[in-house]
């Protein structure tokens, strides 16, 4: 089901060769069955998925769509949604495969229209997606014209739901990798542009983090930074006490002034805030394709602007910078 044996080919002649010391052993390591005792039941949902010939692929949209339901019939399109519920929690989207609506936790595609127009084409460049979930950015990063896209993502899950999509789109450009972001060698200076999303407050140090991003980056690459940041009149940085929106391992919370500092003093230069956005109940919630709570259930049900704990609820702020 794994094949990434094209993506270690067209590293080996690339900047990013020297990440051959290490990937394909952490790669198999990763993927031992033995590793999630739910490995062999998600690739078999995966492999016995009905192989079927997509007519359409658009990758341009918000709601990515591979395949149409005209390239199949209701049986199969009922076994196919069937399948898919199997590999349930669905995060990120949406995603429509022949005809089947993957409703998922997020509206994905409003982060990625926040922050479209503020970053370079991604035309012909070699991208990283730390945290890349389902690999739902990969496809719009693909779809943006990104010559190679490596996701790395260490939920074994997220990443066999990218290879559930990508089984009916196969293409050598575009992988996601069961590996976290401490797996990347030191000084890499190998992509055009690196995507960090929704990563910065499960770091424990964020500016160890800024600083591999920037090492990761070749000099003058393209930094897209997406993180929760708190108002700029709560406090500089919080550190929540226990949680933060019900999420364990939140360990700080800039915000937009001192993220702006950590990014300078970690040697980014031309720095950009693009965008800054209140999550909504419409943006993430639950759907009957997550098993688990969403918003909703993490905000003060009597103040939808504090978090249940009673800190500033979910904001969202992107910073653009270069290497
Ligand atoms: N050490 C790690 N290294 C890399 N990824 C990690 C690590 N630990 C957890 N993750 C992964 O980071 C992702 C965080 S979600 C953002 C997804 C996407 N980027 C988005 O912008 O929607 C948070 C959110 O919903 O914003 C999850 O897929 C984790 O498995």
């Amino acid at each position: 089901m794994f094949n990434y044996q094209p993506l270690y080919d067209q590293l080996a002649n690339s900047p990013a060769a020297k990440w051959l010391e290490t990937l394909p052993q952490d790669v198999e390591t990763a993927l031992q069955p033995n590793r999630n005792g739910h490995f062999l039941a998600w690739k078999e949902t995966v492999e016995s998925l009905p192989p079927l010939p997509p007519s359409l692929i658009d990758l341009q949209q918000g709601v990515i769509k591979i395949g149409s339901p005209d390239d199949t019939d209701e049986i199969t399109r009922q076994r196919l949604e069937v399948g898919l519920k199997k590999l349930c929690p669905w995060r990120k989207g949406p995603i429509e495969l022949f005809g089947v609506y993957i409703n998922t936790e997020w509206r994905s595609d409003w982060k990625w229209q926040r922050l479209e127009n503020h970053i370079t084409p991604l035309k012909g460049r070699t991208v990283l997606d730390v945290g890349c979930g389902n690999g739902y950015y990969i496809l719009r990063m693909l779809g943006n014209g990104a010559e190679l896209v490596i996701g790395i993502d260490p939920s074994v899950l997220y990443v066999m739901q990218y290879q559930a999509i990508k089984q009916y789109f196969p293409t050598t450009r575009g992988y996601a990798i069961p590996l976290g972001v401490q797996h990347l060698p030191e000084k890499l200076h190998a992509f055009d542009t690196v995507f960090s999303m929704g990563i910065l407050y499960h770091q424990r140090s964020p500016r160890d983090h800024l600083k591999t991003l920037r090492d990761t980056l070749k000099p003058g690459g393209e930094l897209v930074l997406e993180t929760i940041v708190i108002p700029e009149d709560y406090t500089d940085v919080l550190i929540p006490e226990k949680r933060y929106a019900k999420m364990r391992n939140v360990w700080s919370i800039p915000n937009c002034s001192t993220l702006e500092s950590w990014l300078s003093q970690c040697g980014f230069k031309n720095i950009r805030l693009v965008d800054v956005t209140i999550t909504s109940t419409a943006e993430q919630r639950r759907t009957e394709w997550i098993n688990s709570h969403s918003l909703e259930n993490f905000l003060d049900p009597n103040d939808s602007s504090k978090t249940i704990e009673g800190y500033p609820a979910p904001r969202r702020g992107i910073f653009i910078a270069n290497s």
